[in-house]
């Protein structure tokens, strides 16, 4: 089906190339801290999205949530953060989301030279710059249709046609990036498999093209063909993001990841290799 926003088609083909945000090559390599000399094979520059010495104690409570954590993710590689369930790991995520303020500390995204040294000043990393797909994201679907799924929250004041045609694109490469472009628009979102709600869950944080994508849980209640699908799927959206996720689907996940953290109970967060 072509695509119909507000009366005016967009493109129905060819998928659109992706052009992150982000304009420096990719490291899977590793920035890992300020302190960690970059690895000599990395010759350009390169972001990290940086955590330094975040707490979290929830307002008007006395108990601290998260305990000076620290830990690095170069651009376009995949972070995964595991633990025992009540440790703390999704109050990371929100906010890394911006859905709640640390107590202290600082979220940023720093880029480096050539040398290894930072070489501007780090940028706050603002919600706008990170999409968050929450734990079961079929269960907030709202609209439909997967069309108004995807475009619900949209601006809907009039925007001039370059505008409309903008978003229209952005919303065409989303589709096809996560391979949706098989699917009717008009479809019920209700109505898809468990494979390709997380799919449509993924389309609409990717029209904005995220410089961060968070993961909470990304196989959890898929059966495993539609878990098959999604890892496939991460490995294909690696290639042009940034990803951190939370999972207790360690093996399924571990061909993905290039960096792990484990989160001791009372928020303490530890490189660790996956403990398969
Ligand atoms: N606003 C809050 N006020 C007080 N305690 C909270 C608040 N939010 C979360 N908690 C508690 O903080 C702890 C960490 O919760 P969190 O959801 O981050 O854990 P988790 O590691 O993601 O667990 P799971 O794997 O089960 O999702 C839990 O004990 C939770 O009950």
């Amino acid at each position: 089906m072509a695509l119909k926003l507000g009366g005016w088609r967009a493109l129905e083909s060819p998928p659109l190339p992706i052009t992150p945000k982000s304009s420096s090559s990719s490291s899977s390599s590793s920035c890992l801290n300020f302190r960690t000399p970059r690895p000599s094979s990395v010759k350009c520059d390169y972001s990290c999205f940086e955590v330094r010495d975040v707490s979290y104690r929830p307002p008007g409570t006395e108990m601290s949530l998260l305990k000076s954590v620290n830990f690095s993710l170069p651009e376009k590689s995949f972070g995964l953060i595991f633990g025992r369930s009540g440790s703390g790991k999704t109050t990371l995520l929100q906010l890394l989301a911006g859905l709640s303020k640390p107590t202290s500390g600082s979220i940023h995204i720093q880029r480096y030279g050539n040398d290894g040294h930072p070489n501007q000043s780090p940028e706050p990393l603002t919600p706008e710059r990170v999409g968050i797909v929450f734990q079961f994201p079929e269960r907030y679907f709202m609209a439909d249709n997967v069309l108004e799924e995807v475009t619900f929250g949209w601006p809907r004041q009039r925007g001039d046609l370059q505008f409309k045609e903008h978003l229209a694109l952005r919303l065409q490469r989303a589709i096809n990036w996560v391979g949706l472009n098989g699917i009717s628009l008009d479809k019920d979102p209700h109505t898809l498999s468990g494979g390709y709600k997380r799919r449509l869950a993924l389309a609409i944080q990717l029209v904005q093209i995220p410089d961060l994508l968070i993961l909470d849980e990304p196989l959890a209640g898929l059966d495993w063909k539609a878990r098959a699908d999604v890892v496939k799927l991460l490995k294909h959206l690696k290639k042009e993001l940034t990803i951190l996720a939370v999972s207790h689907d360690l093996k399924e996940l571990a061909t993905l990841v290039d960096q792990s953290w484990s989160m001791k109970m009372g928020g303490i967060l530890k490189e660790e290799p996956l403990p398969l």
